[in-house]
């Protein structure tokens, strides 16, 4: 085969302070993260929100050295990867396409469009898929493909999500199994698995694949790491009003510290790289949470970031998919038509003529609503908990 492309698609994040603000309006403007019933209010909303959450979100990036090391690392694994492949008799160019920040999904694939590739291979460093994530970084490939008669003569093939491939799994057992070797009785140590969350109504309305996909994963990671200890499954980092996957990380750690667990070791499974979850909200917040509950030794594991069986089982995806016959962007799961979806349920009422009218006059007092809360500092939104 000739030269092939690999593009890695990712979140992206902040790389400076002042970064944090325009990052999330990209953010909350993607209607994956929240749509609204009126197209028009989406950006507003995003503007809104990102401009009353800014601060917060600096602060935490403040204590994880002003910036997201997620650029860095992806480039360190694209690398790598190149390499791998290389070894494997595989010429392949990897790009990266970011969904929030630089370098852009939208500009990787500028850069593929020059490269007259042979086949191009998509593959989300999401190891589950969510509607929220890969998703979204389909979508967006998607409607560039749909407006770009050029990108349709190119040959690609997506991999949806891959948190049962062997090598990954490996990877994180070893990880885990390293890490249990520093406590004093390593099969007594409560293994805490903790997933990035997403609202509950995502899973159940909107057919999203990734709690399914969370569970059978840390099954599998603890099928490979064959070892005694306990463990526990729970989901971290919720956003906003509305109910996300159960039980919550905080409430999971209070419990068991009720239980008088005293040694926990964290294992983050959504996520590749270290990044704000892993180094602010897991190393600080949940430490202290922690703590104050009782658990007194509080470890976690690394992320996968360029570990070797890592590599290794992202340059044997890549080798299967350009064997495998195609999968694209039809084939991998949409959201329900007609979903509702974060916070829509408190913003939909209908869709008749009547309807509609209260709709937009709701809308219009929600908006009035947000600019108070912006002047005052001290509104609805506060009170939901989305700033
Ligand atoms: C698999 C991982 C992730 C899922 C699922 C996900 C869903 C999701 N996220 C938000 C809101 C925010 N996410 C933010 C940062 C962020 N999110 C992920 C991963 C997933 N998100 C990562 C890796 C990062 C950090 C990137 C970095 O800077 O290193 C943020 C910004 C940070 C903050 O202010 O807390 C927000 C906000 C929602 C609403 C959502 C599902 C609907
Ligand atoms: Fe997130
Ligand atoms: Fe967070």
């Amino acid at each position: 085969m000739g030269r092939v492309g690999v593009l890695l698609l990712n979140l992206g994040g902040p790389e400076k302070l002042e970064d944090v603000r325009p990052f999330l309006f990209n953010l909350f403007a993607d209607p994956e993260i929240i749509r609204l019933p009126f197209p028009w209010l989406q950006k507003p909303l995003a503007w809104l929100i990102s401009t009353l959450r800014a601060k917060k979100s600096q602060a935490n990036y403040a204590e994880i050295g002003g910036g997201s090391p997620l650029l860095q690392i992806t480039e360190a694994q694209a690398a790598a990867l190149t390499t791998r492949l290389g070894r494997l008799g595989q010429d392949a160019k990897v790009y990266i396409g970011m969904r929030y920040w630089h370098p852009f999904t939208e500009e990787a694939v500028e850069k593929i469009k020059g490269d007259r590739l042979q086949r191009l291979v998509i593959l989300p460093l999401y190891p589950h898929f969510s509607i929220s994530t890969s998703g979204s970084s389909f979508r967006v490939l998607e409607e560039m493909w749909r407006n770009d008669p050029s990108l349709r003569q190119l040959d690609y093939s997506l991999i949806p999500s891959w948190y049962d491939h062997p090598g990954y799994l490996q990877a994180m057992a070893d990880l885990i199994a390293e890490e249990l070797k520093k406590f004093p009785n390593p099969d007594q140590a409560h293994i805490f698995f903790s997933a990035h969350g997403v609202p509950q109504s995502y899973v159940d309305e909107a057919g999203d694949p990734y709690q399914a996909e969370i569970e059978a994963c840390t099954r599998l990671i603890m099928r490979t790491l064959d070892r005694p200890n306990q463990y526990t499954l729970a989901y971290q980092s919720r956003v906003g009003p509305v109910e996300w996957l159960k039980p919550y990380t905080e409430e999971a750690l209070q419990a068991l510290g009720a239980e008088g667990i005293d040694d926990l070791l964290v294992v983050p499974i959504s996520f590749v790289s270290e990044h704000i979850e892993t180094l602010q909200e897991i190393d600080i917040e949940y430490r202290e949470i922690a703590e104050e509950a009782g658990i007194d030794n509080f470890q976690r594991v690394p992320a996968l970031n360029t570990h070797p069986l890592f590599i290794d089982a992202l340059a044997e995806m890549v080798m299967d998919s350009l064997n495998d016959p195609p999968c694209t962007f039809e084939t991998v799961p949409h959201p329900k038509k007609n979903m509702k979806m974060y916070p829509q349920e408190r913003w939909e009422w209908g869709l008749t003529t009547a309807a509609e009218v209260w709709n937009g006059r709701l809308a219009m007092l929600g908006f009035i609503a947000l600019l108070a809360e912006l002047i005052s500092g001290q509104g609805p939104l506060h009170f939901v908990g989305l700033l």
